[in-house]
């Protein structure tokens, strides 16, 4: 990303936090990058799953009809909204998200505005673990070192967000061939024609619209519908993220062949989880 501005957008200030945060824990004795590569190497991660044939299967996926895959997010709060659900226990949602049939549970691991953490998403690994068929887990983060992609596997992720926005392009490829060395498909998030351009030469596997500019916080789920053409007959998982909110919503997105949703807000706010999740889908009871 380009260096300081004057006015920030939120993106920039997040990045620029999460540089120092990555510098302190990189310099704390246990969590140096050797000592995290020192794990690795003993084979002390949890085993991962291929997140390409998890995102292909969902309660519905066998019948004559099928719906979307759904990539469910744990969000206590975020930097647009603020407080979300403060209360909710990560491991005892992903529990909900994993039976209702998630493909993907993503966990926000960023501590300033979302309120996450790395403990955050170990737990929620740890609760789903003995599910049948269990979600992949993702490390929803502002991700722009390798170290933070070791951290994620060691901590149980089996993917890993890349935001291309804000990336080099000789970021973006690193990273991606890092992710992907570790075993992680990473998904791959883009807000525009232009990024989903370095998506698709980067030769993503799977890649996330985001409805939401992460410069504005504007919201426009037409987003991902403009990019949908750019992606057929390739062999690309497309996902919505962002804004979706009811089974409308989704339903769009099933007449345009969109894969996956990523829902997190109506999810956390959500009364009744499970029934909100079937509903949202159109699933099978
Ligand atoms: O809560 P929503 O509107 O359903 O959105 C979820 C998810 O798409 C959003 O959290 C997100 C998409 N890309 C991100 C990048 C960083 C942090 C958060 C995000």
């Amino acid at each position: 990303m380009s260096g300081p501005s004057k006015n920030p957008t939120i993106l920039e200030k997040i990045y620029a936090q999460r540089r120092l945060d990555v510098e302190q824990a990189k310099a704390t004795p246990g969590t140096s990058f050797e000592d995290i590569n020192t794990y690795l190497a003993m084979g002390l991660a949890p085993k991962l799953i291929p997140l390409v044939p998890r995102l292909k299967t969902n309660p519905s996926s066998s019948s004559t009809n099928p719906s979307l895959s759904l990539m469910a997010e744990i969000k206590r709060a975020s930097p647009s909204k603020g407080a979300i659900a403060m209360d909710t226990n990560p491991a005892q949602q992903a529990l909900k998200y994993a039976e209702a049939g998630a493909s993907v549970i993503s966990v926000l691991t960023e501590p300033t505005w979302f309120k996450g953490s790395l403990l955050d998403m170990r737990l929620v690994r740890q609760a789903v673990d003995q599910t049948p068929n269990r979600p992949a887990i993702l490390r929803k983060e502002f991700i722009f070192e390798e170290y933070q992609i070791a951290e994620a596997r060691l901590h149980g992720a089996d993917t890993v967000l890349l935001i291309v926005a804000m990336l080099t392009h000789e970021q973006l490829t690193a990273l991606y061939k890092y992710s992907c060395s570790l075993g992680m498909e990473p998904l791959v998030e883009v807000n525009n024609q232009t990024e989903m351009m370095r998506a698709l030469e980067l030769g993503a596997k799977v890649i996330g619209v985001n409805n939401r500019n992460l410069h504005s916080f504007e919201v426009d789920l037409g987003t991902t519908t403009k990019l949908v053409d750019l992606v057929k007959e390739k062999d690309v998982i497309l996902c919505a993220l962002s804004g979706i909110s009811g089974p409308q919503d989704v339903r769009v997105y099933k007449e345009q062949s969109v894969h996956a949703v990523l829902v997190g807000e109506a999810l956390m706010r959500a009364q009744d989880t499970t029934t909100f999740i079937r509903e949202l889908l159109e699933w099978p009871a």
